[in-house]
């Protein structure tokens, strides 16, 4: 079959490791830009010209980055149009990117998290830290990703000041009850339709909260519990993503789902697990096709 990643960086870790998976298992298998596809919209005839050539695939993959959500969902949106299987559906992709929204579909389906603050007004300061139980707190940038723009506020006065810094800049924040027994540590889940393909701990360096390894943490395979696992799949399932990785922080009171990825990265969880999961990909795919 004809399959597009749709990437904007074929030299990428996972764009390339798809493109081995592909090949391997005989597929025809091209890379595009996203940004470079032009979207054709008329009754009964959508295309996507890419270069002035028409696309055509059995299947696309995308790896949507967080800063080109916009266009990027569009030209997956369009392949959808035409009958192509996406990997990772477009209104499932959409809404993942949006932190604030994954995490209202996430509490509806009575998956434990921090408990999460939003507010528009942005005068009353106070009442938002109030909600939270007061500092130490984590303040959280809605647009941001690789843990930057993730904020960990040990006074009230800090998390007042940086609260109002955020305000004065327009940027819309969340702020979040700090999970302290997580100890800089999170688990990373890589969920490919419907199963655990793989798992790790994730360390944060020394002296920092944030696990994200590129922030300079580490990773580690790990064995999920029952409950871990469970509150993986069904955050996978109630945002509706074939891809995803869940991130959970280990609580007192059980694993608490942070955020749902939906262009999850392939490096760091094959290298932790020594699995192929570029071709656990490329075969899901040849299921639904
Ligand atoms: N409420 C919290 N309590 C304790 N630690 C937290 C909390 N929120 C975030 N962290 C730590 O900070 C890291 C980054 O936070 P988060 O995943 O929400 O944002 P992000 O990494 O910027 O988003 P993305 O993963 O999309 O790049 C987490 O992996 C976790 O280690
Ligand atoms: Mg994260
Ligand atoms: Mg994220």
């Amino acid at each position: 079959m004809k399959i597009i990643i749709l990437s904007r960086n074929a030299h990428l870790y996972s764009t390339k490791r798809l493109v081995e998976a592909a090949k391997k298992r005989k597929h025809e298998v091209e890379v595009i830009d996203p940004l470079m596809c032009d979207i054709i919209i008329e009754k009964k005839n959508p295309k996507v010209i890419f270069k002035g050539r028409t696309l055509e695939a059995d299947a696309i993959i995308p790896r949507i980055g967080s800063s080109v959500t916009f266009y990027g969902t569009a030209v997956v949106r369009q392949f959808e149009m035409m009958k192509v299987f996406s990997a990772v559906e477009s209104q499932a992709l959409v809404r993942s990117r949006d932190k604030l929204r994954s995490l209202q579909v996430l509490s509806r389906a009575g998956l434990g998290m921090p408990k999460t603050v939003f507010s528009n007004y942005a005068k009353d300061v106070q009442s938002m830290i109030d909600y939270v139980g007061g500092a130490p707190l984590v303040i959280k940038l809605l647009e941001g990703t690789q843990g930057l723009g993730v904020v960990l506020a040990e006074t009230n006065n800090a998390a007042e000041s940086v609260i109002e810094a955020f305000n004065g800049l327009q940027a819309r924040v969340i702020v979040q009850e700090f999970i302290k027994e997580s100890k800089g540590a999170d688990i990373r889940v890589f969920i490919v339709d419907g199963t655990v393909v793989g798992a790790m701990k994730r360390q944060g360096k020394e002296g920092e909260f944030r696990s994200n390894l590129h922030r300079g943490g580490s990773a580690n395979i790990i064995e999920l519990s029952d409950e871990e696992e469970n509150a993986a799949l069904k955050a996978a399932k109630s945002l509706g993503l074939g891809i995803c990785g869940v991130d959970l922080l280990q609580s007192s009171r059980g694993p608490l789902v942070l955020e749902v990825n939906s262009s999850p990265g392939l490096e760091g969880i094959e290298t932790a697990t020594k699995k192929d999961i570029a071709s656990t990909i490329i075969r899901y795919i040849e299921r639904h096709v």
